[in-house]
């Protein structure tokens, strides 16, 4: 049996006043609430709509306040669908879609999941880029919370979060709105984001709603055009990034973890400069990762080894490839540093298993076979020599001035700073080209087909987003390559039929598969805090969940429509890597598995049965 308890008499005035998520303990089917009548309609996560049963509307004084008959669920969704396939405007999907997480959060869910391939990119990428833009003319009602430079002193900051009405909050994605996908500064407007990536935490990673908390920190914007737009909801003023700024941060991360102490924070879309430094100043004292960085190194890593298994190559080959990223920023260097250390460890293990076959043979084992096993393993500096990286500058090399310590590791010693794609492909004829540099079109006719002249499978990835920022479509990729690349790009493509009847399939490379499972991963976990191998775990997870027969067509992520599975068993592995990583607190019951962690805390859109607990009776009596 729950109690439902609100955090403080604080949070309980603003839970009513904003009609957000109530004081909400799920379990077993059934939920505990303090309210009454109407404002149970109210509660996102309590409505059920036209699908509350008639008797609960008797005992929780909702009779006549809804149609009289009672619509299952099903029958809810079928409704929902219809109206949103009805819609042609993708925004005008994305307004539909979040007027009615807005009113029934249950419902929402229930749809998102069920029909995941047609909605996420509504409430994710690429509509939600959309959405950001138009932020403050569709703002309809406030999800998450908002604080501003104004709000960055500690006292205000740590009695602040009591206002957010639920007691318990699991995970956080906060943005500052410096650079929302490939489009820039959007300041307040990218709070859209959050809520997106949010969405999916609960559809996909089985997060309870009312223990996701989406965050904006306001430090103003140099956005020309929302300074200018008396529309404009966040600070009209241009950004701050000096000492205010990094309190505003400082303060909202130990707000946050005071009041919810195992709370996870997914930094996301923070400029280039700032991501890294957030990330280095905090990943150690708290739980938190940064989703650019890190968790689109760990997709791409997935990726990439599942484009070599598609050629029959295994991780060791990984090491052997040759690989150009258009982008050195957060993203694109947080992508070629998780594949060094993919290929550092591959190397490593392909040497632990060589010195083994060694010593058995030593041993006189393996039928006296002489082996001449490679047991060299490549160390960070010598794996950094298998990348080329370009910025809007073009190649990095080490007598450019100005280089972070990041891209120092990468720029070249042995080349003239400043070469062009097509140029840096003549000549190194990489294997792998990826695209994060948030410029649609960068990859052009000349660059994919010179890129294909080398290799038999060229691998392709414009990973940029939303769709007009991808560095080349899925068309062109395949066309200019006679149906060869192995293609990953950061929003949906739709397979490409070539003018032979060849049908090519493209891949989303997002990192919505790593952060959903990897997040849940580290809640259940009771991690201290997030490791590097904990996103390699998760890579390889997506190894594990492609089959054999999608990667002889190519496809080399796992099917959307399956990732709420592949989710479950990334959250279990990093579980289980939390653990060999000395990292989390969980204490795994008797009788129980890590896999029974993860079920038990997965949150199913179903309606529970709703028990009212009213200390004053008054209410109920009239
Ligand atoms: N597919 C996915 O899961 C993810 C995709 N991304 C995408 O990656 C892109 C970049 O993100 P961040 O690295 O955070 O941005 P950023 O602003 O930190 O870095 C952009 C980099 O691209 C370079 N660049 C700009 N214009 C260029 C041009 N014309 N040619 C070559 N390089 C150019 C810049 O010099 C900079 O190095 C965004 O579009 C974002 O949506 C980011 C995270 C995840
Ligand atoms: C997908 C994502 O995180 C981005 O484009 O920024
Ligand atoms: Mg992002």
């Amino acid at each position: 049996m729950f109690r439902v308890l609100a955090g403080s008499s604080m949070a309980r005035r603003s839970g009513s006043v904003l009609s957000q998520p109530s004081f909400l303990r799920y379990s077993h089917g059934f939920v505990r609430t303090e309210k009454y009548g109407s404002e149970i309609i109210q509660d996102p996560l309590l409505n059920k709509g036209t699908s509350f049963p008639l008797a609960e509307r008797d005992r929780l004084g909702i009779r006549g306040l809804l149609p009289p008959r009672h619509i299952s669920v099903e029958l809810q969704v079928r409704r929902f669908m219809q109206a949103f396939q009805k819609i042609e405007s993708p925004l005008a999907k994305w307004e539909f879609l979040t007027a009615l997480q807005d009113r029934n959060e249950t419902l929402f869910y229930k749809l998102l999941i069920d029909g995941f391939e047609q909605m996420a990119p509504i409430v994710y990428t690429p509509t939600v880029g959309l959405a950001s833009r138009s932020f403050s003319q569709v703002f309809r009602r406030p999800r998450g919370m908002f604080f501003s430079l104004e709000d960055r002193h500690m006292e205000d900051m740590r009695a602040m979060v009591w206002n957010w009405p639920s007691e318990r909050v699991d995970v956080i994605v906060v943005t500052d709105g410096s650079r929302i996908l490939g489009l820039g500064d959007l300041g307040i407007c990218g709070h859209a984001i959050p809520c997106g990536k949010l969405a999916l935490y609960v559809a996909s990673g089985g997060v309870p709603p009312s223990r996701v908390l989406p965050v904006s920190l306001d430090a103003g914007t140099n956005n020309a055009e929302l300074l200018a737009d008396p529309l404009y909801l966040g600070l009209p003023e241009r950004r701050e990034t000096g000492a205010k700024y990094f309190e505003l941060i400082q303060s909202f991360m130990l707000a946050v973890r005071e009041r919810w102490p195992n709370v996870l924070v997914q930094f996301e879309d923070f400029a280039n400069g700032v991501a890294r430094t957030l990330l280095e100043n905090y990943r150690s004292s708290h739980l938190c990762f940064n989703d650019d960085i890190q968790g689109t190194g760990a997709m791409t890593v997935g990726g990439l080894l599942n484009a070599l298994r598609a050629q029959g190559l295994g991780p060791d080959d990984l090491p052997n490839q040759r690989i150009v990223c258009l982008g050195a920023g957060s993203a694109g260097l947080g992508v070629v540093d998780s594949i060094r250390f993919a290929m550092v460890r591959s190397s490593q293990l392909a040497a632990a298993r060589a010195n083994k076959t060694a010593k058995h043979q030593q041993n006189g084992g393996g039928g006296g076979k002489a082996q001449n096993s490679v047991s060299m393993t490549i160390n960070d500096t010598q794996a950094a020599r298998q990348f080329w990286i370009l910025d809007k500058f073009g190649l990095l090399a080490s007598v450019r001035s100005g280089l972070t310590p990041e891209q120092a590791v990468y720029a070249r010693p042995d080349a003239v700073d400043g070469k062009a794609l097509l140029e840096v492909i003549r000549e190194v004829k990489p294997t792998i080209l990826l695209g994060l540099s948030g410029v649609g079109q960068t990859f052009n006719e000349e660059v994919i087909r010179e890129m294909a002249k080398h290799v038999e499978r060229p691998i392709i990835f414009p990973l940029s987003n939303p769709t007009d920022h991808a560095e080349c479509t899925a068309e062109q990729a395949f066309s200019w390559t006679n149906g060869k690349a192995i293609f990953a790009s950061g929003s949906p493509f739709d397979k490409v039929t070539l003018a032979n009847g060849q049908v090519c399939f493209p891949n989303q490379g997002n990192n919505m598969y790593i952060f959903p499972g990897l997040g849940v991963g580290a809640i259940v976990a009771k991690a201290t805090r997030v490791t590097d191998e904990m996103f390699y775990r998760a890579a390889l997870t997506l190894v594990e969940t492609v089959p054999k027969e999608d990667l002889e067509r190519g496809i080399i992520f796992p099917r959307i429509s399956n990732i709420r599975d592949v989710s479950r068993i990334v959250a279990i592995n990093v579980v289980k890597q939390a653990i060999e990583d000395g990292v989390a607190r969980v204490k795994i019951p008797e009788g129980k598995t890590i896999d029974d962690l993860i079920d038990e805390y997965r949150w199913e859109p179903k309606y529970p049965a709703i028990i009212g607990e009213y200390g004053d009776h008054s209410r109920s009596l009239g």
